[in-house]
């Protein structure tokens, strides 16, 4: 993880941030940047439609900024430095609509929100400073994966704030939008699909008659290892698994089921059908905003 610089720092600690939203990945993101120390929460703000709970949470937990009424939340939204859409893709539109009189001129906008473009962010605020952006919930324990782009709006300033931010809660890299996409199919949905091979791996133990306990502590090990060996020794993954694999062994066993059921081929397939959903979910905003 690339450590922000000290001037970065200065002016990110000098941000009125408003996560506009306070969901999963608005806490993952808030855990971490405090976590990180980036910021202080006083310096936070959270809002959310109507879960006011969910906010008196996260108020109690991190000791962020929260309001109640409308208007209290609309003046977060008009005293923001930038603004962190975070709803739902559903919720976008209305939530953009919202936000327009409010917004001031100079504010930049960073959205999470999975095929929301530049266009249409652009499309209902005009010409702003916006950030696209794909994280994911490792997030919330400084492991995330987050792509970047930026509107041709955001200076240098403003791209340092938001590279700052997501490097604070993990790696971040800047991609084209048309990219976008994919990378949704990759790493924003990615982790849940490792989840669900440890779940099947976690079952195929307690199957085999170990406890629950240590079937999920020999689970999770052994994929932190194998995700530490790809990135500690740079070598391929193809290769590593090359070393695990005894010809005739137990692994090549393993591994001929899962030809023989293509599981590589799934995964590819899951991935870019992640990525078309994400561009579904683009055009249905785009339909949304006309
Ligand atoms: N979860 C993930 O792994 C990732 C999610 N994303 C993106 O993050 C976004 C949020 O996902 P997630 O955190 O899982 O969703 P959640 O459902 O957990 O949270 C969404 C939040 O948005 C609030 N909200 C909805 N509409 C408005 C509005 N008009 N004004 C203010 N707040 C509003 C909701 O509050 P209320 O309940 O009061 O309506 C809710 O707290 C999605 O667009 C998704 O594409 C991106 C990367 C990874
Ligand atoms: O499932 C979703 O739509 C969001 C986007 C990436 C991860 N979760």
């Amino acid at each position: 993880m690339n450590e922000i610089k000290t001037q970065e720092k200065d002016t990110f600690r000098s941000l009125h941030f408003s996560i506009f939203g306070a969901g999963s990945i608005a806490e993952a993101i808030v855990r971490g940047v405090l976590a990180k120390q980036l910021t202080e929460p006083s310096q936070i703000s959270m809002i959310n439609r109507s879960n006011n709970e969910r906010l008196l949470q996260l108020q109690r937990k991190y000791g962020v900024t929260i309001e109640l009424s409308s208007e209290g939340k609309q003046q977060l939204l008009q005293e923001a430095d930038v603004i962190v859409l975070c709803m739902k893709p559903k919720d976008a539109a209305g939530a953009l609509h919202e936000l327009k009189p409010l917004l001031r001129s100079g504010t930049l906008i960073i959205s999470v929100i999975a095929g929301l473009s530049l266009h249409a962010i652009e499309h209902i605020l005009g010409p702003v400073a916006a950030v696209r952006t794909m994280p994911n919930t490792s997030s919330t324990i400084g492991l995330g994966a987050t792509a970047i782009c930026c509107s041709d709006a955001v200076n240098d300033t403003q791209r340092a704030i938001a590279m700052a931010m997501f490097e604070a809660v993990g790696i971040a890299v800047e991609v084209e939008e048309q990219h976008m996409n994919i990378v949704t199919g990759l790493s924003g949905s990615g982790p849940a699909y490792l989840y669900y091979v440890m779940e099947a791996m976690i079952q195929a133990a307690v199957d085999g008659g170990l406890t629950k306990e240590d079937a999920r502590d020999l689970t999770v090990q052994t994929v932190l290892g194998a995700a530490e060996m790809v990135r500690l020794t740079q070598e391929e993954p193809a290769e590593l698994r090359r070393k695990v694999t005894s010809p005739g062994g137990t692994t090549q066993a393993a591994i001929d089921v899962m030809n023989t059921h293509h599981v590589g081929r799934t995964i590819v397939s899951a991935v870019h059908r992640a990525a078309e959903r994400s561009q579904e979910m683009e055009h249905q905003i785009g339909r949304e905003i006309e």
